[in-house]
């Protein structure tokens, strides 16, 4: 499916129409099942967005939101991505929101994906919105090139579901939706800023391995149409 660069003059306005078009997308779907599902990404790109998103008007009590990856830490670990979520986006009117953390205090990675799995079995099929990030190596979600799941977490065939990542890249190991979870997302989007990512991007648009530039999967393979939002 094609995708749309939505290019802004900076980060802020990027924030703001971003926040805007999730919030549409989020009231669409409470007004038309009486609840909406949202999967965001970790990292340090959303910030800003998350703390526009928080202050919008809507009815955050019929809001699930939950991470499309997470590391396998504790939710007070600095590099949680569920902190970041609680700090900049579960506050203001979002406070009112439910949240539903992949990290599970289990004795292993693989025990918390099972875990995380049964905990959003009845979200997310699809999601209602879902926001990637792309790191400077074309990863997106936890989908690291050389990860030691990749390529069951890319296979179309996985099921929705949570998948145990572990990769040089990644730090600690991982926790993620699977490819088949996040492609058909009724708003999919790719949130990237700065000169490197676009270069990134422009990288992964081009030819080669999925295996080489996760994020390929998503531009080549999603059934839903891939929104870019991009600021410098
Ligand atoms: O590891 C991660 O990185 C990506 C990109 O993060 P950024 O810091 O370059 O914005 C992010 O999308 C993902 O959720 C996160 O776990």
């Amino acid at each position: 499916m094609a995708a749309t660069m939505h290019a802004f003059a900076n980060g802020a306005e990027l924030a703001r129409n971003l926040a805007d078009k999730v919030a549409a997308s989020l009231s669409a779907a409470i007004d038309a099942r009486g609840a909406a599902t949202f999967a965001v990404s970790g990292g340090s790109t959303p910030k800003r967005f998350f703390q526009e998103l928080s202050a919008r008007d809507l009815d955050w009590t019929k809001v699930t939101i939950t991470l499309v990856d997470e590391r396998f830490v504790p939710a007070d670990n600095p590099r949680s991505n569920h902190l970041l979520v609680a700090e900049n986006l579960l506050q203001n009117k979002a406070k009112a929101a439910n949240f539903l953390p992949l990290y599970q205090a289990a004795a292993s990675v693989e025990d918390a994906a099972k875990l995380a799995t049964k905990a959003t079995e009845t979200i997310g099929n699809p999601f209602d919105v879902a926001i990637l990030g792309m790191g400077g190596d074309g990863h997106t979600a936890s989908f690291f090139p050389d990860g030691s799941n990749l390529k069951a977490a890319l296979d179309p065939k996985t099921p929705r579901g949570i998948i145990t990542m572990e990769a040089d890249g990644a730090g600690e190991p991982r926790l993620t939706f699977t490819f088949s979870s996040l492609q058909d997302a009724k708003l999919l989007v790719l949130h990237i800023e700065g000169e490197s990512k676009k270069d990134v991007l422009a990288k992964a648009e081009g030819a080669g391995d999925e295996a080489e530039m996760p994020i390929r999967a998503i531009l080549r393979r999603a059934v839903s149409p891939v929104e870019i939002y991009w600021a410098p």
